[in-house]
This record gives structure tokens, C-alpha cells and sequence, in this order.
């Protein structure tokens, strides 16, 4: 059966705060959603409201075409994988893991084999005597992930599943909740303040800021092309460079000027650049990995790159990855990515050249800060 999950501009207000603002997004049969957003902004009211466990105040959700809130047991098929909701402390992990199969009145062999097969899976056999209370953090969290897969929902939903655990345990735990989404082939959706490590299982990435959606997209679509400079911060390590530009109008298309660089966008950005008061200029936004060392043999044959004279200021290497702090131009600073570039002349006070390619910068507008695109997109 096909699953769809429709969120139909909800709003939910406590008091006078909006926990959730016009929020509207859908997702189909295997969508693997990453939520993402800073603390307070709305990620746990929306996976309330998707377990039936609060009512909107206005808008609708539809899970298969059942309203879940306004009928009874339409959150019965939502799984919600959560440590601050549902751990039941008193049992053992065990009865914590079958408690919804004995729900639903299923023979003692049929609900010890798919508990069997969940601790087995989750790693967890040697603790399911244990009670929950003995457990530390990750374990408690495996075990909640092992109480959603026995389940047979249409739609899961991981809050936040994985914090403060170690990276092995995080890894592991990562792993099972790939690995349920698989089997049961249901939409997923996995709320986190730290999306990096999940973005791997997305097939959908959405941001969430003061209770909106700021963007929902494919995850390489969201990180190539932030909607707003907010999804751009936000998502971007390191620092996603900011560095404001005039625009002109010339014979062949747009001169955009920064401080060090310029080049020349087409004719096709009239409108886009048409929103811009005049004389306003423009942000443009540069990710740390698109820019590349020109001395990369293939970009200096390629056409269009935009050469760029720079100086390093500072230099950290981690793991095979150079983060470069530049200098361009005056007074601009450019954080750098760079992969595999090892070079002993490499360090703070030498002189580069870098290539960047027109298509990978991002024009935002000054004031409203959102992404400006031309009309082919
Ligand atoms: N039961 C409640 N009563 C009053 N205010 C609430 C309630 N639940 C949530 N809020 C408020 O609604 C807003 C959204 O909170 P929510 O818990 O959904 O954020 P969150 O994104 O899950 O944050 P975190 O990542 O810290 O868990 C916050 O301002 C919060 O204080």
C-alpha cells in the first residue's frame, strides 16, 4: 500500500507562544525525513501532534487519508522512538519492547519472537531481564528503537534518537534506525538539532525555525540552494561565507563586485535582481567546499571557474580535510574545505590562488535574507 503522510497548515499555540506556525509539508511511502532545527522550535510539538498525542488548533494531518486526532485510534499506526516520552521505567526491557504487541492480544510465542528478534538486532539480548532504570542513556535509547520495529505502524517517528551518545553507540544506533525504516518501508521522519550525521539516510531534509518550515527539499538541493541565509548558517560546517556585493547592469548581464572578485551573471537574472532596491547589493553565499586550489589540474583547464588571488591566514587540518582561513581582496575573510591538498608550502602567511564557479555561489538579498534564483531555477 502506498503511504502518505499530509500535514495540512497546522497551528498549535501554548499560551502565547507559537509552538508551530502554518506548518505544512507531505511525504510519500519511503521518505526517510530529517528534521532539523535549533532548541524550542517545534520539532517535539510536531511529532506530539502526529502521535495523537495533542490536537491542533487549527489545520489538519493526514496519515493514509485517516484525520489523526479526530478519529479514534488514527495515531494508533505512528510509532514515536523517543526517551522523553513512553519509556515505561518499572518494566524490564523485555516487557518494555512487548508492551504493544500484548496491546493487541497476540500469542505469547508470536510476540516472543519478534522481541527476540528486535533485542537481537538492537544488540540487546544480554539486558532484557534488566529493568529500564539500570540502563544508561544509549542503551535506553536501542531499547526504544527495538519497541518501535516490533511495531507495525505507517509512519515512525525518532525524536532527537540519538543524542549524547558515544560516537560506537551512535553509529549502532544510527544503523538500527536505518534498518527498521528499511524493513517496514514506511514514511520516517527523525527530529534532531544535529542533522550532519543523519543526512546520509534522508531523502528528504526539512528546517525548522520559531515554529516554520523554512525549507523542505531533496538534502542536496537544501544544501547547495538554502532557501534563506537562516538554513544556510544552520546547516553549514564550517561557517558558510557571507560577503556582500554590488550588482550593475551591463551590455552582457549582471557585474556582481565583491571586495577581491567579480564576475558576470546572465541576462536570465533580470527579475531575480529586480527585487533589489537600487543600489542595495546583494549577500552572496559561498560554501566552504566549493572552493577549490587552483592548482587542481582540471580546474585550471575548466571553463568558468572564477580565479581568485587570496592569502591563508590560518590553517587546521583534521582528518584528511584543510579548513583555510582567507584572505581576499581588503578586508574579506573566506573560510576553505579542502580535501587531500597536502603541501608543505601550505601554511598561514602563503599565497594562493582558489577557483570558484559562478553556479556554486548563492545570492541572497540583503534584507529578507532569502535565496534570489533565476527563473530556470
Ligand atoms: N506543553 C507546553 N506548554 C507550553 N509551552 C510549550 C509546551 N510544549 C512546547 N512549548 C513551547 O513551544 C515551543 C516549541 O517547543 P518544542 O518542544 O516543540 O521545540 P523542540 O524543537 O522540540 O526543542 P528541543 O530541540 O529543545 O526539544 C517552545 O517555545 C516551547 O517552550
Amino acid at each position: 500500500m502506498m503511504n502518505m503522510l499530509d500535514v495540512q497548515d497546522v497551528v498549535k499555540c501554548f499560551g502565547t507562544t507559537i509552538a508551530l506556525d502554518h506548518t505544512s509539508f507531505s511525504l510519500h511511502n519511503n521518505d526517510f525525513l530529517v528534521l532539523a532545527g535549533p532548541s524550542n522550535s517545534g520539532k517535539t510539538t510536531l511529532f506530539r501532534l502526529l502521535s495523537g498525542l495533542e490536537r491542533p488548533d487549527s489545520g489538519a494531518i493526514l496519515l493514509n487519508g485517516v484525520n489523526i486526532g479526530e478519529r479514534e485510534g488514527g495515531a494508533r499506526k505512528v510509532a514515536l522512538v523517543s526517551h522523553k516520552y513512553g519509556v515505561a521505567y518499572k518494566l524490564s526491557v523485555y516487557d518494555n519492547i512487548a508492551q504493544s504487541l500484548r496491546f493487541r492480544r497476540q500469542s505469547k510465542k508470536m510476540v516472543d519472537q519478534q522481541v527476540q528478534s528486535a533485542l537481537e538486532i538492537l544488540e540487546l539480548q544480554h539486558l532484557q531481564k534488566m529493568h529500564m532504570r539500570q540502563l544508561s542513556g544509549g542503551e535506553i535509547q536501542r531499547v526504544m528503537i527495538a519497541k518501535a520495529m516490533v511495531r507495525d505502524a505507517d509512519l515512525y517517528l525518532f525524536d532527537e534518537p540519538l543524542a549524547q551518545l558515544d560516537p560506537h553507540t551512535h553509529h549502532r544506533a544510527q544503523q538500527a534506525i536505518q534498518m527498521v525504516h528499511r524493513l517496514k518501508g514506511a514514511i520516517s521522519i527523525y527530529a534532531t538539532q544535529h542533522p550532519t550525521s543523519a543526512l546520509t539516510i534522508a531523502t528528504r531534509l526539512a528546517l525548522i525555525h520559531q515554529g516554520r518550515i523554512q525549507q523542505i527539499g531533496a538534502p542536496e538541493e537544501v544544501l547547495r540552494r538554502p532557501a534563506n541565509l537562516f538554513v544556510a548558517e544552520y546547516l553549514h560546517q564550517p561557517r558558510f561565507n557571507q560577503v556582500p556585493a554590488s550588482v550593475h547592469a551591463t551590455d552582457t548581464g549582471y557585474l556582481i563586485q565583491a571586495d577581491g572578485f567579480s564576475f558576470i551573471l546572465p541576462p536570465a537574472w533580470q527579475a531575480p535582481l529586480a527585487q533589489l532596491a537600487n543600489q542595495a547589493g546583494v549577500i552572496l553565499g559561498i560554501r566552504p567546499n566549493t572552493i577549490l586550489s587552483t592548482w587542481t589540474p582540471s580546474l585550471l583547464d575548466a571553463s568558468g571557474y572564477i580565479h581568485i588571488p587570496t592569502q591563508i591566514t590560518h590553517i587546521d587540518h583534521l582528518m584528511g580535510k584543510w579548513t583555510m582561513q582567507l584572505r581576499v581582496g581588503q578586508q574579506t575573510n573566506l573560510v576553505a574545505e579542502l580535501k587531500d591538498i597536502y603541501h608543505p608550502s601550505l601554511q598561514a602567511g602563503t599565497h594562493i590562488e582558489i577557483g570558484l564557479h559562478p553556479d556554486d555561489i548563492c545570492l541572497f538579498h540583503p534584507t529578507t535574507r532569502t535565496l534570489l534564483l533565476p527563473p530556470s531555477g
